[in-house]
Parts: structure tokens; C-alpha cells; sequence
């Protein structure tokens, strides 16, 4: 299972990236939901009981309301509709909770659930708003404005006490919630940057031998499925241990930066480009037959036999040879890969600098069966 999943609504997806371990937004909506309509039942109940049936009737709206919000969520998966929904409810509720002074005015203490779950569930700008716009709503109805609009039972220590205390509450929270995403972005970015390191070859920022085996499983899939034809182009910088030996390594690894880039600049998008192994390149072409193949070969190897690097004063050129292949038949991918291999053991005992095609006529043998 991966670390990180991303959310599937595709707004702000880095902060929807959900975390292995953190509890997901809709999962936490959905158990505030029920707890919220039990507390609801009971205290409308309560109402009843004390004959208050505008309380009742209100809770009760509430609570279908909330479970309306849950089921839409059910049947549509739209999660920002579900945040968006819970959020106003619940603002509503409290407001009434305060305003109508319910259970003789202790009701308002369920303002204290507030902050926590809307910096939860809301982005930081709406916790932001919602916390501030509910202390400043709840001041108004605690001083003598407010007396005009509705007639409430707090005494005024209870108002001073809740104001503070709510206060309070709201500036933690946003110090904690403003914590826990700097966090988590720190963590996203960490595992973008492992997930990169683990899929390229951190000299050259190609694919690395493994990333390139598996986009080469893909797109075999690909080709059994649909019949896709695609070529592989396994290459090899000519007298590469001579380019070490004179210039240094260093020099050496500017020729591999040199291919590396050729390979990029002359290949499509969709090509797959990977190092596959000290000076060896592998290219893999979709769709793509031997006789394209070729033609692409041929225009690296130009390429690549027309640039030089400079290093200290000095200008070094190298060349390169291919091998080509394409996939036939019902042949697995290490067949196609060893017939490459054997394409380009022929062109470097042709000479090299030089781009052969695989005959499958006459297999010869690679340098690695020659050992
Ligand atoms: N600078 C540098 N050299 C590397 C790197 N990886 C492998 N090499 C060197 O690449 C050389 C490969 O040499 P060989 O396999 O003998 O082949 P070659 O000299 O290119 O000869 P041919 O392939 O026959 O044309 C070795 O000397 C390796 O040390 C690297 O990342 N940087």
C-alpha cells in the first residue's frame, strides 16, 4: 500500500494527498455524522420531554439534514460538497445553539467542537473564516446588541469566560492545524523527491535500469493486448573506457551527460528513455517498427558522432553504436532485449559508430555469452 494516496476530486491535490495513517476527511465526516445525529435525537428527545417542540423539531431537521449530506456523498463521492455541506450544518446548528440559549444555555458549549473539526475538515482559509466569523458573532449576541435581537440567560462571567475561553481555543487550533500541514507538505515533497530518486539515474536524470524494465513490462502489456508493435534501441558508448583513461572520469561523465541529452532531444515524448547500465542507453519506441527504429538510430548516432564536450581546453568527441530490434510474435521481453544486445555486439565488431538491425538469420554471439 502506498504512503501517500491522492484524493480522486482533482482540486488542490497536494493537499489532498491523503497520508497512510491520517484519518481521511470523509471517514471522520461520516462518524461525526452518526455521533452527531445520536446526540441530536437525545436532545431533541429532551426537548419533547420538557414539552420545548421547537427544539425537537429543529434538532430533528438537523439531524436529517446531516444524514442527507452523508448519503449525497454515498451516491456522488463528491468530497467537497460533503466538507462544504458538513461545515455550513454545523454552523447553522451552533448558531442556533447560542442564539435559542437551548439546555438553559448550556448548549453553547458545544461551540467548543467547533474549531478542532473545521480546521480538520476545511482548508485553512475557511477554518480561518469560520472560526473568526463565529467569535465575532457570538461577541455580538453576548453584548447589549445582541440583547435587542434575542433575549438569552448568560450571565455576564458566563459571556466574558466563553468568549476568552473559545478564544483561546481558536488561536491554539490554528497554531496546531497551520503545524500539521507545514508537515505534511515537508512530507509530500520528501516522498516526491524519494519516489524520483528511486526511478532515475541521478547522473544523466534518466530512467534508471529498473524504472526502464518496468515502463518496457507496459508497454509489452500494451502490445499483447492490442498487437502495438514497438522497437528497443540498446546503445553503447565506443571506446568509452579510453575516454576515462585520457580525460578522467569526470570528462567521462560529461560524455554520458552528452548522450544522455542527444537521447532526449532526439526522441518523442512517449519514447522511454532509460541508463541502463554504465555507458549502455537503452530507448524503447511504441509503436514504432524496425524500419523507423533504424531511421531514429541513425539520427542519434549522428548526433551523438557531431557534438563534442569541452573539458578544461580540451574538445573530446566520442561516437556511439545501436542495436535494434523489434518485438515479433509471442517472443518475451528478454528475447527482444538479448536480440538488441546481439544487434549491437555486431556493430561494434563492425568498426562502431554504427547502428545494426537484428537478423535473426544469424545470431552471433554477445560479448557478455562470450564472457
Ligand atoms: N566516467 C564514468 N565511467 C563509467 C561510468 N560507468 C561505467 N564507466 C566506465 O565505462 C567503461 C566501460 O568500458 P568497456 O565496457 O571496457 O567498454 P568500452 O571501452 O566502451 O569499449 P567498447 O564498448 O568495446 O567500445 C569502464 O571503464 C567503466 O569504468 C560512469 O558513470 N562514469
Amino acid at each position: 500500500m502506498a504512503l501517500i494516496q491522492h484524493s480522486d476530486t482533482p482540486h488542490d491535490s497536494q493537499a489532498d494527498a491523503h497520508i497512510e495513517g491520517e484519518i481521511p476527511v470523509p471517514t471522520l465526516i461520516t462518524w461525526l455524522t452518526l455521533s452527531a445525529v445520536c446526540a441530536l435525537g437525545f436532545f431533541g428527545f429532551r426537548g419533547y420531554m420538557q414539552g420545548n417542540l421547537l427544539t425537537l423539531y429543529v434538532l430533528a431537521t438537523f439531524a436529517t439534514l446531516l444524514t442527507a449530506n452523508a448519503l449525497a456523498y454515498a451516491i456522488t463521492a463528491n468530497e467537497a460538497w460533503l466538507r462544504n455541506g458538513f461545515i455550513a450544518l454545523i454552523t447553522l446548528l451552533f448558531s442556533f445553539l447560542a442564539v435559542f440559549a437551548v439546555e438553559d444555555g448550556a448548549g453553547v458549549l458545544w461551540l467548543f467542537a467547533y474549531p478542532p473539526v473545521v480546521f480538520y475538515i476545511g482548508n485553512q482559509r475557511v477554518g480561518l473564516y469560520s472560526c473568526v466569523g463565529g467569535w465575532v458573532a457570538l461577541a455580538l449576541l453576548f453584548s447589549p446588541l445582541g440583547e435587542l435581537v434575542a433575549q438569552t440567560p448568560y450571565t455576564a462571567t458566563f459571556r466574558l469566560l466563553m468568549l476568552s475561553a473559545l478564544g483561546f481555543e481558536m488561536v491554539s487550533c490554528y497554531a496546531l492545524d497551520q503545524s500539521r500541514r507545514r508537515s505534511k507538505q515537508r512530507l509530500l515533497q520528501l516522498a516526491s523527491e524519494f519516489e524520483f530518486a528511486a526511478k532515475h539515474d541521478a547522473l544523466t536524470g534518466l530512467f534508471n535500469r529498473r524504472e526502464g524494465h518496468s515502463r518496457i513490462e507496459d508497454e509489452y502489456e500494451r502490445y499483447l493486448r492490442n498487437n502495438r508493435v514497438f522497437s528497443v534501441l540498446l546503445m553503447d558508448i565506443d571506446l568509452f573506457k579510453k575516454v576515462n583513461d585520457n580525460f578522467g572520469h569526470q570528462a567521462g561523465d560529461l560524455m554520458i551527460k552528452l548522450v544522455a541529452r542527444t537521447l532526449v532531444n532526439e526522441c518523442r515524448k512517449v519514447d522511454i528513455v532509460a541508463r541502463w547500465g554504465g555507458e549502455e542507453f537503452l530507448v524503447v519506441l511504441p509503436e514504432t517498427d524496425t524500419r523507423e527504429a533504424f531511421q531514429i538510430a541513425e539520427r542519434i548516432r549522428q548526433s551523438v558522432a557531431s557534438q563534442d564536450i569541452e573539458y578544461g581546453n580540451q574538445s573530446i568527441r566520442s561516437t556511439i553504436s545501436i542495436g535494434v530490434a523489434s518485438i515479433e510474435g509471442s517472443e518475451s521481453i528478454e528475447r527482444v532485449l538479448q536480440r538488441a544486445d546481439e544487434a549491437l555486439y555486431r556493430a561494434k565488431n563492425l568498426g562502431r559508430d554504427k547502428v545494426c538491425e537484428h537478423g535473426d538469420s544469424k545470431p552471433v554471439l554477445t560479448s557478455r555469452q562470450r564472457g
